[in-house]
């Protein structure tokens, strides 16, 4: 028998561990992530079941409320990397933002449904600082992962497009932009599981809790050093096959850049940078159009627009993106009808109906000049979103609705962007 090591080195050098299956490095140390174990009881109170993901600022965490009765309440523990004192400024900007809305919801609002929810926030010690901990709704894969290995199709698409729209256009009526609008920080909801035991949420959510541990050592075999957890899971983010296009709905993470009015150096994930961010460095509410634009392709291609306007570096697609920007409006439409014909081929495109519609979208999202593009309020009412059919559109109508959306379409339309059949089964993962 071959006696494979699966243990991962702690590196001083980094300091912290690489995920190899990630590419990534988990920073441990001072102030950098808590060293959380699975099964530790967090506040007395949240017991930890497993990793949701992690991003630059903090490691997310499934975890059920022990003070939860009488049906078990899971929650996502966002805790934020150490600081020396509390209040670290990105944790507090995001837990700032959402307990604004949280004053706002009362008012209502369809895009609501469409936020993650604060639950609670309170500060976690360890050796390697104090960690504000966000206790947030727990949510599933992100749709940056499922672009990765599944296409969709144009209901698909536009169905999950309007919720991001609906989504946004919710924060910026409340004063908020988010900032950081990508596939990453949009995320699937959670279906209902009230009612279910803990043990059959457990195997739902998780596939193989135990499989997903790797114990961490020190490669000369000395103790770790202080902050280091012993073991590190794998991400483990949930995702259910066979979801039905009207249990979808999306979820918007990671309000940390969120801001109000304009805010200059805003993170915003490079590959939806607008031209005001990249040139003038200051951001305004209609860079979340644009970052909504680049979303919108992105679903509908798989691929981000930016590697559509040029290869290589981002200092080289930025270019081609500034190229673009430079052409006339009427150049720009040929372009992207261009890519479009590249990825879906000449015949997809020649329906002048849906081809128009998905422009309309893409050429007044990207417009170069922030006060040209339309609000998200704007956006709902373009004519891509009644292409589909409404599947809330009342209870009565919800069956036939959905079941005529699962109609194969006439295949010379645009409608067909996918070669797949335009359920959400396409998006199963068996
Ligand atoms: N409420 C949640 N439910 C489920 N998973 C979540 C939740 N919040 C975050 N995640 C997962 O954890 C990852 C990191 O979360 P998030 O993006 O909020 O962290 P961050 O450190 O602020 O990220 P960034 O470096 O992108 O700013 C997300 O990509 C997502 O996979």
């Amino acid at each position: 028998m071959i006696d494979v090591d699966l243990a991962i080195y702690y590196n001083p050098g980094i300091p912290g561990v690489l995920l190899i299956a990630e590419d990534r490095v988990i920073k441990f140390g001072k102030n950098y992530f808590c060293p959380i174990v699975l099964g530790q009881l967090v506040h007395n109170r949240y017991r930890v079941l497993s990793l949701l993901g992690w991003g630059g600022y903090a490691m997310v965490w499934l975890a059920v409320d022990q003070c939860s009765s009488p049906s078990p309440k899971y929650v996502a523990l966002k805790i934020f990397r150490g600081a020396e004192k509390s209040n670290d400024e990105y944790s507090s900007n995001e837990e700032r933002q959402l307990r604004k809305l949280i004053l706002e919801r009362d008012r209502g609002g369809i895009g609501r449904r469409n936020i993650i929810e604060l639950f609670d926030a309170f500060e976690v010690e360890s050796s390697n600082g104090v960690h504000r901990c966000l206790v947030l709704e727990p949510a599933g894969c992100s749709f940056a992962d499922l672009v990765t290995f599944e296409e969709f199709g144009f209901d698909d698409v536009v169905y999950i497009f309007r919720q991001c729209v609906e989504a946004v256009e919710y924060l910026h009526s409340r004063g908020i932009s988010h900032g950081d609008l990508d596939l990453a920080n949009l995320v699937l909801a959670l279906p209902d599981f009230s009612g279910l035991t803990e043990a059959d949420v457990i195997s739902k959510l998780l596939p193989d809790p135990k499989g997903c541990i790797i114990p961490i050592k020190m490669k000369d075999g000395t103790p770790l050093p202080p902050g280091v957890p012993e073991s590190i899971c794998s991400p483990c983010p949930f995702y259910e096959p066979k979801l039905d296009l009207d249990d979808l709905q999306v979820k918007l993470i990671d309000f940390g850049e969120a801001f109000t009015g304009t805010k200059p150096d805003v993170h915003t994930h490079s590959r939806n940078r607008p031209p005001e961010l990249i040139e003038q460095g200051v951001a305004s509410s209609s860079s979340d159009i644009w970052a909504l634009g680049c979303i919108f392709w992105h679903l509908l291609t798989g691929y981000p627009l930016m590697s559509y306007f040029e290869q290589g570096s981002s200092k080289e697609r930025y270019q081609g993106q500034r190229k673009f920007l430079s052409m006339t409006r009427q150049e720009r439409r040929g372009q992207l009808t261009s890519f479009l014909a590249r990825k879906f081929g000449q015949s997809a495109v020649d329906d002048e109906e849906y081809t128009g519609a998905i422009l309309d979208v893409l050429l007044n999202t990207l417009e170069p000049t922030p006060s040209d593009r339309p609000t998200a309020g704007d956006l709902l009412s373009y004519s891509i979103f009644s292409l589909i059919k409404d599947v809330e559109a009342s209870p009565d109508n919800n069956a036939q609705a959905v079941s005529d959306s699962r109609k194969p379409h006439d295949p010379g339309s645009p409608r067909h962007v996918t070669t797949k059949p335009k359920t959400r089964s396409n998006l199963a993962l068996d």
